[in-house]
């Protein structure tokens, strides 16, 4: 990875990546084990990165919710928790990099490792080659913790491996390893996937996606290419913090968190960025009116909520009735469910899982209760059952405004989820298509006539995105997609509007960028259901 992409070492670290001054307590700062049993106790950020490794691998964890529970268990200070979080993120991000570095550098197959060596060397892999840690620090401190934690056997053999990959600079060992691959069709996307440390089948997914969108032209290759390095680089990065105050009920906490160093958003009303570290510390976030939540997500709920149909001439939505589909973990409903209560509209928010729709209900409680319903059921099957439920605001079964936030592979949102990258695959990709299918297919049958249907995924991918929506045009032919960028730039600033552009040539959806609007890759789609035409009286 490049410098520039490269953590700040932390200045009570060492060049070593070693903590330095630890145990403050005597008047001397040295330790009074002996060296050799000094070298032996793995270094608490290691061992947490080590923890949070091992349960991505073992149990399938999301590093971005077990790191700061280990950082917690560990007790580390705010210097080591941020490195630990760039070790752990950085080799999770890089791991498909990584391993390949790591295969040519071992007589046997990656596969033939047992998996607790192949974590510890992915993290010295990082160390060596992405950090600003002297590499005898990074062998002998990954030693240590082999040592620790797996036992000595293997410590000999992680020792001769790393100090393999330290022969050699990042750039150094994707040259060699592309010197070794075929130079075939698929050369280019390898490289790139290499480099940028996304799967093959992603670099390609996402030089398709800028394509679809307008963002890059066949007649300029070389822009195409630079927008499609941005992208992925951008996916390498660590996000910025967005927060949005209920519209309301927390306006004024946007304020509040200004006054504690957040800055007020450029691109959305009622929203800020955060830089300052932990959000917790915000009354506003602890009290619930404060959220977190991309600036993406945010123009999409309020795009929704304020959108004009073809047909509109007042643009009051009081006594609406808006569906969203797919609500959990809650992000979106609790910002449209305060959109609803402020304009005397109601929300049902619907979530098949059990313990996300607590989280919604655990989201939206802030809000006057007669605003919304939380409902726990399959999306798929919802218009055969919601105008059965007793329930006062459904009792038609058609919603005026519907949301249908799909599940997706989440290729929009790599720079969140650093794992999530080599999990997925083309095979998901099936699966996903299908679900989408058939949540647009329900939404459509619940949908009021005159009513605005918005399709949105947090994947960039055209399977997912563009497809979806002409697939669902031509099942349903009375559906009219309106331009959702108009959508969108009538509830951003003025800076945020002029970002909404489109790109010559990009149809009337809309999908974001990290590289160019600082959200994540969202796609937003907006769909009319026009009134059933009068049947004619007969003469
Ligand atoms: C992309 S997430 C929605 C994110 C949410 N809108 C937010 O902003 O927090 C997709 C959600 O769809 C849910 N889901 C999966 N299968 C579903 C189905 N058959 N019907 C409705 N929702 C489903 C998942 O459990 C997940 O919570």
């Amino acid at each position: 990875m490049s410098d520039q992409q490269r953590p700040r070492e932390d200045s009570r670290r060492d060049a070593a990546g070693r903590q330095r001054n630890r145990g403050r307590s005597g008047p001397k700062q040295h330790s009074r084990s002996a060296p050799s049993q000094r070298a032996r106790r793995a270094d608490p950020a290691r061992l947490t990165a080590f923890r949070v490794l091992r349960a991505v691998s073992r149990d399938d964890a999301y590093a971005n919710l077990t790191l700061p529970a280990e950082i917690r268990r560990a007790r580390l200070n705010r210097r080591d928790a941020s490195f630990a979080t760039e070790l752990t993120y950085g080799a999770l991000r890089a791991q498909g990099t990584y391993d390949a570095i790591i295969e040519a550098s071992i007589d046997r197959r990656l596969k033939d490792l047992d998996f607790p060596v192949l974590d510890v060397l992915r993290l010295g892999a990082h160390q060596l080659l992405s950090m600003r840690v002297e590499d005898h620090a990074a062998v002998s401190e990954t030693v240590a913790l082999v040592r620790q934690e797996i036992g000595a056997g293997p410590s000999g053999f992680v020792n001769a491996v790393l100090r393999r990959i330290a022969e050699h600079s990042w750039d150094e060992w994707v040259e060699r390893l592309l010197a070794d691959s075929p130079q075939d069709s698929a050369a280019a996307d390898r490289a790139l996937g290499l480099q940028y440390a996304h799967p093959r089948w992603v670099v390609r997914a996402l030089r398709q996606a800028l394509r679809l969108a307008g963002r890059t032209h066949a007649e300029d290759p070389s822009g195409a290419q630079e927008e499609l390095l941005q992208m992925l680089a951008s996916d390498n990065a660590a996000p910025e913090v967005h927060l949005v105050g209920l519209p309301g009920i927390g306006e004024q906490r946007v304020e509040e968190a200004c006054t504690a160093g957040a800055q007020r958003s450029a691109l959305v009303e009622d929203a800020a960025v955060f830089r300052g570290g932990d959000v917790g510390r915000l009354s506003g976030v602890r009290e619930g009116e404060l959220r977190v939540q991309d600036i993406g997500s945010q123009w999409i709920a309020r795009a929704l909520a304020a959108a004009f149909t073809p047909e509109t001439v007042d643009p009051d939505v009081a006594g609406e009735r808006w569906l969203d589909l797919c609500a959990g973990p809650g992000g979106k409903a609790a910002l449209l469910g305060a959109l609803a209560a402020d304009h005397q509209a109601h929300l049902v928010a619907n979530e098949p899982a059990e313990h996300r729709a607590e989280l919604v209900r655990q989201a939206l409680s802030v809000l006057p209760g007669e605003s919304y319903q939380v409902r726990v059921g399959d999306g798929r099957t919802i218009g055969a059952t919601i105008g059965e439920e007793p329930d006062g605001a459904a009792e038609a079964g058609l919603f005026d405004r519907i949301l249908v936030d799909a599940p997706c592979t989440g290729l929009g949102a790599l720079r969140r989820r650093p794992e999530s990258r080599w999990r997925r695959s083309v095979k998901d990709l099936g699966e996903l298509t299908v679900l989408q299918e058939q949540l647009l297919d329900a939404a459509v049958g619940v949908l009021a006539p005159g009513g605005l249907l918005a399709y949105v995924t947090c994947s960039p991918h055209p399977a997912e995105t563009v497809a979806q929506v002409e697939d669902v045009q031509r099942r349903h032919p009375q559906l009219q997609l309106l331009d959702a960028h108009e959508a969108m730039a009538a509830v951003a600033t003025a800076e945020g509007a002029e970002l909404m552009q489109p790109a010559v040539g990009s149809p009337s959806t809309v999908q974001l960028w990290p590289h160019v609007h600082g959200t994540d890759a969202m796609f937003f789609a907006l769909l009319y259901r026009p009134h059933d035409p009068q049947p004619r009286n007969n003469p």
